[in-house]
């Protein structure tokens, strides 16, 4: 039974965390490992996934393997846990998309940023009008990759269906313009992982997506906590701890010169590091090299000095 958009608008206040597709050396998906990824986060205080997403490899994955990756995350995950499911792709490709997530019991779909070299905000709000006729579960639009006007963004959140937005650009002033512009039942997300979860939480976020609380959700859970009690030294304290992580993140590796282009086996690496299960990833993305393979190692014993620190 998928959650209630009120539940889901009460999940979206809280860390939602990627789950990131573990793949086997031949590029297969794991699905057992994904399986205990989602229950050791779920055990860890997590309560919002995002599956079939974009550091899930949503764009390496197939129609037929993102419902499979989905089902397998609500099938891990207790019911009150939230699924957000990625949709993307033409009109029709994303509503037999979305019928999928429908069967196997998706709670809400996350669409994913518009793939495609023109856009009109008119179109794209009717992409989602469209998108929300075919489904009764609600949207999460993702903006990110382009640079819409504060009025586009104050009619995306009256779209009906549309109960949250996930904004990932890095514009606090727009998004605070957005949030003033918008209907008041909508929850702005941070898109932006915790280095911008302080000043977007002053701006009218209200929940943020995981990038090293994917692999150490505690960090993310007590910068939520510390948000939401006002206490913004901890918060800084917090969000500075993951600051040298993320900033790996952004890295280009070796043999490219494109910026984060390690950001996911970066995150894959941190889960095999915390014990849980990244495997390997599949193109356009690369492995780390061994030399970034040594450099997470390091971050990530600090980031564990910090989180106990801070943590306990
Ligand atoms: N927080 C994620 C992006 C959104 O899902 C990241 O850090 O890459």
């Amino acid at each position: 039974m998928p959650l209630s958009a009120d539940r889901i608008r009460d999940r979206l206040r809280g860390v939602a965390v990627g789950l990131l597709t573990p793949f086997d050396a031949d590029g297969e998906i794991e699905h057992g490992k994904l399986r205990e990824n989602a229950d050791a986060l779920y055990e860890g205080g997590i309560r919002l996934f995002m599956a079939s997403a974009n550091i899930s490899e949503y764009h390496s994955l197939s129609r037929t393997e993102r419902v499979d990756v989905v089902e397998t995350a609500v099938d891990a995950l207790p019911a009150d846990a939230c699924v957000l499911a990625g949709v993307g792709g033409s009109t029709a490709d994303a509503r037999e998309l979305i019928d999928g997530y429908e069967d196997v019991g998706a709670d809400a779909m996350m669409i994913m940023p518009p793939d495609h070299t023109y856009l009109h905000e008119a179109g794209l709000l009717r992409y989602y009008r469209e998108l929300a006729a075919a489904t009764d579960r609600p949207l999460v639009p993702y903006v990110r990759g382009f640079d819409p006007s504060v009025a586009y963004l104050g009619d995306l959140t009256r779209v009906d269906g549309v109960i949250g937005i996930k904004y990932a650009l890095p514009d606090g002033v727009k998004l605070g313009a957005g949030v003033a512009a918008g209907d008041d039942d909508v929850v702005w997300v941070n898109g932006l992982a915790e280095p911008f979860a302080v000043s977007f939480w002053a701006e009218g976020a209200e929940g943020f997506s995981a990038g090293v609380s994917n692999f150490r959700p505690e960090v993310g859970l007590a910068l939520f906590d510390a948000l939401t009690d006002g206490d913004w030294e901890r918060a800084r304290a917090l969000r500075n701890a993951c600051l040298p992580y993320q900033g790996f993140r952004d890295g280009t590796g070796q043999g490219n010169e494109i910026p984060g282009a390690i950001s996911v086996p970066a995150v894959k690496q941190g889960l095999d590091l915390a014990g849980l299960h990244g495997g390997s990833v599949r193109e356009p993305i690369r492995p780390l090299a061994e030399e970034q393979v040594r450099e997470a190692e390091e971050l990530y014993a600090a980031l564990e000095d910090d989180v106990d620190r801070l943590v306990g």
